[in-house]
Order: structure tokens, then C-alpha cells, then sequence
């Protein structure tokens, strides 16, 4: 089955989760790190779940699932160990639009859970469709492997960098080169960092260039 990939921002939207055994805990820290607006609804749960609603990171309906708890929601999870209820959470955000994922049950999901490596701002995310959820996550240790520690700092230092070219230069191919240029250089953010100098002379150079054009 084809699928669509795409990296949503939550910040601020409303997402339920319905459960808040091990299986939800994974789910809510996700949405949680995605800044979203998180409403769990379980009779009992986990530690952490505890301790995410004692520190006002998310709101917890100490109850069994009410169809009305589906109201305003951007996403909702269905995670709870009864199928039955999941499946009924699952037929009630549709009912209203609502993209739904229901665990251990692919036909009522409308978006899957990636397997996922993070450095910073840098995410890849792995799926296979729900062929092989072990599959995605051997593949995540491995490119997870791959990755020097510090490539969020960098992507960090790269984007400022980045920042600074647009803002000196037009949208056109001498642009395009040189960030093309800098990715296969070692970026920082300080003043004396050799690619920041080497985009600043790049920059004065096309700008001479362009103004001899004139
Ligand atoms: C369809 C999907 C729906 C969804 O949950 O979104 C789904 C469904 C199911 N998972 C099942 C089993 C397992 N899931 C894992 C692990 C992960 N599962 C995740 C996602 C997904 N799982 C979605 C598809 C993603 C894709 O294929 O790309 C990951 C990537 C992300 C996450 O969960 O956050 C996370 C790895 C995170 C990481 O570590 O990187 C393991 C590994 C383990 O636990 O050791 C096993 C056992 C081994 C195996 O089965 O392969 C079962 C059968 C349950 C049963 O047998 O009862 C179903 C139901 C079915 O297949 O019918
Ligand atoms: N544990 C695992 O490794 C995996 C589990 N699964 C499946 O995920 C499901 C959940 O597993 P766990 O989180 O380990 O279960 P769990 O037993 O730890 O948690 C179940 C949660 O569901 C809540 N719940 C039960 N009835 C409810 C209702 N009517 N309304 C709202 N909340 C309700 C409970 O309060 C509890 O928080 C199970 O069906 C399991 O088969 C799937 C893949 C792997």
C-alpha cells in the first residue's frame, strides 16, 4: 500500500490518547516531544503518565472512553489492551474526520507510527507499511549507528549558516551552489568557523560579480 509521508507539527493542537499502559506511554511521549496538546482518558496507568499529568504536561481523565472525548481533536491514538474499545474510538474520530491510529489493529489506522532516529532537528523516520514493525526498528539501530552524536548541533550551526546566505543572496544557482558547497564542510557556530568564512567570501565574490554585470 502506498503511503504518504509527512512530518506534522503539533504545537498546541489537541491530540487523545485513549489508554495509558506501555504501549500509549510511547505514543504520548512522542506527541508530548512534537508539543502537542495531549488529553490521555484511562482508568488507570502507567508511572510516567502519572508524573506527565502531575507536572500539567498533559491532562488525564481518570475514566473509561466516552464517544464525547473524541470532540476537537486533531489526532487521536486508540491504545488501549480491549480491541473492542479500540475499535470504537477508532470508528468515532473517523466518524468526525479525525485521523486515527489503533494499536495492533492496521486497518483501523489512518497514519502509522515510524520507527524514528533524532539528532536535533534531524528525523528520519522508517516505515514499512506494518510488514515488519521488527524490521524498522533493526534498520533504526543501524542508521542510528551510523550517525556522529553532535549531527544536531551541526544541522543547528548548518541552518544559522544557511539563514545567513539567503539573507545576502538572490534566489538563483550561485545560491544553490553554495549550500550545496557547505553541507560537505564541517559547520559551527562561531565567528571563526572556516565554512562560515568561506560562505562570507563566496558571498562577497558573487556580489563583485554581480555588480561588475551591472
Ligand atoms: C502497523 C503499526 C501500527 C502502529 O502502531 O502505528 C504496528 C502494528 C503492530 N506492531 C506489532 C508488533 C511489534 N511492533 C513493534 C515495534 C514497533 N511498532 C511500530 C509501529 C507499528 N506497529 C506500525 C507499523 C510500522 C511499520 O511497519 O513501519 C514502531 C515502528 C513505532 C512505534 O510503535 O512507535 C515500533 C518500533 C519502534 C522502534 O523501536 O524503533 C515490535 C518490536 C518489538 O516490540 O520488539 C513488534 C514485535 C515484532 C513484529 O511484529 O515485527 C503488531 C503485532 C502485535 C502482536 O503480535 O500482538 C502490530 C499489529 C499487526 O501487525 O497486526
Ligand atoms: N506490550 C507490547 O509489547 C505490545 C502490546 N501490544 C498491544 O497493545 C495493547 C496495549 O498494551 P499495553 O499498553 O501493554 O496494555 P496495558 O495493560 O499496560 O494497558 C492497558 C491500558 O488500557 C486502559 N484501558 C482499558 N480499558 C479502557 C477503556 N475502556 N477506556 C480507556 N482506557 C482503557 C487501561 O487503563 C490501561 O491504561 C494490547 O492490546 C497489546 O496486545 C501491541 C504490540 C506490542
Amino acid at each position: 500500500m502506498g503511503l504518504f509521508p509527512m512530518f506534522l507539527k503539533l504545537a498546541g493542537r489537541r491530540c487523545l490518547v485513549v489508554g495509558a499502559g506501555g504501549i500509549a506511554e510511547s505514543k504520548i511521549e512522542s506527541l508530548l516531544r512534537a508539543d502537542a496538546e495531549v488529553t490521555v482518558v484511562a482508568p488507570y496507568g502507567k508511572p510516567s503518565v502519572e508524573q506527565w499529568a502531575a507536572q500539567g504536561a498533559l491532562r488525564w481523565k481518570r475514566r473509561s472512553f466516552e464517544t464525547a472525548d473524541v470532540k476537537g481533536m486533531f489526532l487521536v491514538i486508540a491504545g488501549t489492551d480491549q480491541q473492542s474499545v479500540n475499535h470504537t474510538v477508532a470508528v468515532q474520530a473517523r466518524k468526525r474526520g479525525i485521523m486515527v491510529n489503533s494499536v495492533d489493529d492496521p486497518p483501523d489506522c489512518d497514519f502509522y507510527y515510524p520507527s524514528v532516529v533524532r539528532r536535533g532537528d534531524l528525523e528520519i523516520a522508517i516505515s514499512t507499511a506494518g510488514q515488519s514493525p521488527a524490521l524498522a526498528q533493526q534498520l533504526r539501530k543501524r542508521i542510528d549507528g551510523m550517525l556522529d552524536a553532535d549531527t544536531g548541533q551541526w544541522l543547528d550551526a548548518l541552518g544559522n549558516l544557511r539563514r545567513e546566505v539567503m539573507a545576502e543572496l538572490p534566489l538563483g544557482e550561485e545560491r544553490k551552489e553554495l549550500l550545496h558547497k557547505l553541507i560537505f564542510r564541517e559547520v559551527c557556530g562561531e565567528a571563526f568557523c572556516p565554512s562560515r568564512r568561506m560562505a562570507q567570501e563566496e558571498i562577497a565574490r558573487i556580489k563583485t560579480q554581480a555588480k561588475e554585470a551591472r
